[in-house]
């Protein structure tokens, strides 16, 4: 329980707005849509946010078939009973073409997924384009008065640099037209090494500017900032360690693509005990110093004011989301 006098120094979480509806998304992983042995895992998933995908995880040649298993799903899958804290679909990109016969096909499910997740926004336009189909095959009720949310990727050079007026006419679609909001955002790294002529490395220096440009303007924006997916499948330690750098940077979370790294992932994205303890210790302790009229005091050999009670908050947050 946080003390009373806390509670008001929360005006968001991680630089993220609108604690009270915060979804965990510390592993969001990606199950082919295409494959219904694969889907049928999904009411198991122990990750925060599970995606039915039918973008670069479904060939060419499987996307209509992941279309009608995907819509299926959606109908089929118990929301309430499902270990996962969000059901995401991620349909095609603009460029693709082929988004409007995903939309079609899945405006046949009678459910809306738990979040609309859509891979390669590339600039403004790509927004009214998105939009219009979708309020072409859903019809503007079920477009507006939802809980669906929205998640976007960036996945190129024009897209990084283009990021601050891609999210805000995002966010303005939710707020002049009701459209679902957007609450997180992930990067693409490998689309974006494709774009850029880079070469993937274990140590990703590669995309070191662009993780940390990304991760910036997603919190200018106080949105989800979801990091790159780690594609050697059998090297956990690589994996952990990337993730306890993205979680170092500001990074909510991480792409899996195998159910085996989602608790490694997991755990990296939750503070270790100690830090929690540290944290629960340092608000108590930050109350009562108030309370004697002091704003900085000495604890544990540290010198602690408000930024550190922010961070300390963050971490609290944090675990109350998840464990709930
Ligand atoms: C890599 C693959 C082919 C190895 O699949 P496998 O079957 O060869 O692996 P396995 O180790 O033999 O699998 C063990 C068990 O786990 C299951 N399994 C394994 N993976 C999954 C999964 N994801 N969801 C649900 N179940 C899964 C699998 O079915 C099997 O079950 P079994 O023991 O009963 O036989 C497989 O893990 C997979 O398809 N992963 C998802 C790939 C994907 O969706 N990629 C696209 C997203 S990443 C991306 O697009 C990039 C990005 C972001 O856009 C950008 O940076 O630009
Ligand atoms: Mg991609």
């Amino acid at each position: 329980m946080l003390p009373k006098t806390i509670i008001r120094h929360i005006s968001q979480f991680a630089g993220v707005r609108d604690a009270a509806k915060y979804v965990p998304r510390r592993a969001l992983l990606y199950v082919p849509a295409s494959n219904q042995k694969m889907l049928d895992k999904v009411p198991m998933m122990q990750a925060d946010s599970v995606v039915l995908e039918l973008e670069d995880g479904v060939a060419l040649t499987a996307k209509a078939d992941a279309r009608v298993r995907a819509a299926a799903a959606l109908d089929k899958l118990p929301y309430h009973t499902l270990a996962c804290q969000e059901l995401g679909l991620r349909v095609n990109s603009v460029s693709s073409g082929l988004l409007e016969d995903d939309i079609i096909a899945v405006s046949k499910a009678e459910k809306l997924p738990q979040a609309f997740m859509i891979p390669k926004v590339d600039c403004p336009e790509d927004l009214v384009t998105i939009y219009n189909i979708f309020r072409e095959h859903y019809g503007d009720e079920r477009i507006t008065n939802t809980n669906t949310r929205l998640v976007i990727w960036i996945e190129s050079a024009r897209a990084l640099l283009d990021m601050p007026r891609i999210v805000s006419s995002t966010l303005n679609l939710h707020k002049q037209a009701g459209f679902f909001k957007l609450d997180a955002v992930v990067f693409g790294s490998d689309d974006f090494c494709a774009d850029i002529g880079a070469t993937r490395s274990s140590h990703g220096t590669e995309t070191l500017f662009a993780r940390q440009k990304f991760v910036t303007c997603c919190k200018a924006f106080q949105l989800q900032a979801i990091d790159s997916v780690y594609i050697d499948i059998k090297d956990l330690d690589g994996l952990r360690r990337q993730s306890a750098e993205g979680w170092q940077w500001g990074f909510t979370g991480k792409q899996v693509i195998h159910p085996s790294q989602v608790s490694v992932v997991q755990e990296q994205f939750l503070p270790p005990k100690d830090r929690i303890e540290w944290a629960q210790e340092l608000v108590h302790a930050y109350s009562e110093h108030e309370a004697l009229g002091k704003g900085a005091f000495q604890f544990r050999g540290q010198m602690i004011d408000r930024p550190l009670l922010l961070q300390a908050l963050n971490i609290i947050q944090l675990v109350e989301r998840v464990q709930n």
